[in-house]
């Protein structure tokens, strides 16, 4: 008998993109690439050579113009916007460089927020047409209103009582859930600090427990130490680590050798063209 083997977490076959501009750019061109569960790859190569738009195609934030993507054994490439949208909230956690934490809400919140707004947020920025991420617009409170919005009152999804449903999710299952999440990265002592009050290591292990609301089975990483000390560093690699050990898949862009090295694969992007190193 055949035994039943997983698909790749990330199949890319042949994927191009080439952004309309004039003269066109060709930011990738025919990347293949296959990774597995628990797999830990870092994604390196010089400004411009093509990483932020592979991180954003296999994040399902941008389209590739020709070729084929399976996330998961799901072919992405032809599904609308609303069902990219849904397999991203179920199966993709983001980090970057910057953190992107709402400055007014405590620790516990930002972390339940992820699960409210996140499938919302990222749709709205998708639709916008926006390529790279940039989560300070939502730090300044416009996609971050969500469907049930926030009054003056900040009467809002987070403070919504116990019970009360919010996108389907109740507050109080959410709270459970961002404990845990804020747990697993050693941030429970932290619970109702505001991010102003944490470390910039403190403030990026926060980041992560967000990532991992809704239980992912990818990680994609932009940078995630390009802001850290050392030994900071130190502990979010240790988390990655971790995290690989449990079964995640990570890809983390980076400059850093620290980082690089940690990972169990690197591949490297020059003018588009994706190699193994
Ligand atoms: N929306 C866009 N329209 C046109 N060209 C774009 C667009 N986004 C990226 N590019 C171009 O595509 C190429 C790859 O860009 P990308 O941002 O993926 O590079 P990168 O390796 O992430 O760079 P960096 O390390 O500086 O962030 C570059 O030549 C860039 O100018």
């Amino acid at each position: 008998m055949i035994p039943d083997v997983p698909p790749d977490v990330i199949r890319l076959d042949e994927v191009s993109r080439v952004f309309p501009t004039e003269p066109p750019v060709l930011a990738l061109s025919k990347i293949c690439l296959r990774v597995g569960q628990g797999d830990y790859v870092a994604i390196v190569g010089p400004s411009g050579s093509g990483k932020s738009t592979l991180l954003n195609t296999l994040g399902l934030l941008d389209r590739p113009t020709s070729g084929s993507y399976l996330l998961d054994g799901i072919e992405t490439t032809t599904l609308r916007d609303g069902a990219r949208t849904r397999l991203r909230g179920r199966k993709i956690g983001f980090i970057y460089q910057s953190f992107h934490l709402l400055a007014h809400r405590t620790v516990a919140e930002n972390v339940m927020l992820a699960e409210v707004y996140g499938r919302s947020a990222r749709a709205g920025r998708e639709k916008a047409g926006l390529g790279r991420p940039r989560l300070g617009r939502t730090d300044r409170g416009s996609t971050w209103n969500g469907p049930a919005g926030r009054g003056k009152t900040g009467h809002g999804p987070v403070d919504a009582p116990a019970g009360v449903t919010v996108n389907g999710y109740g507050r109080r299952g959410r709270r459970a859930r961002a404990e845990e999440a804020l747990e697993k990265v050693g941030m429970t002592h932290r619970l109702d600090f505001l991010p102003d009050r944490l470390s910039g290591g403190e403030r990026q292990r926060m980041a992560i427990a967000r990532a991992l609301m809704g239980g992912p089975s990818l990680l994609l990483c932009d940078e995630p130490t390009g802001n850290l000390d050392s030994k900071n560093t130190g502990a979010v690699l240790d988390l990655f680590d971790g995290l690989r050990d449990q079964g995640l898949t990570l890809l983390v862009i980076t400059h850093e050798d620290a980082v690089s090295s940690r990972a169990g694969r690197r591949v490297r992007i020059s003018d588009g063209v994706l190699t193994e190193e």
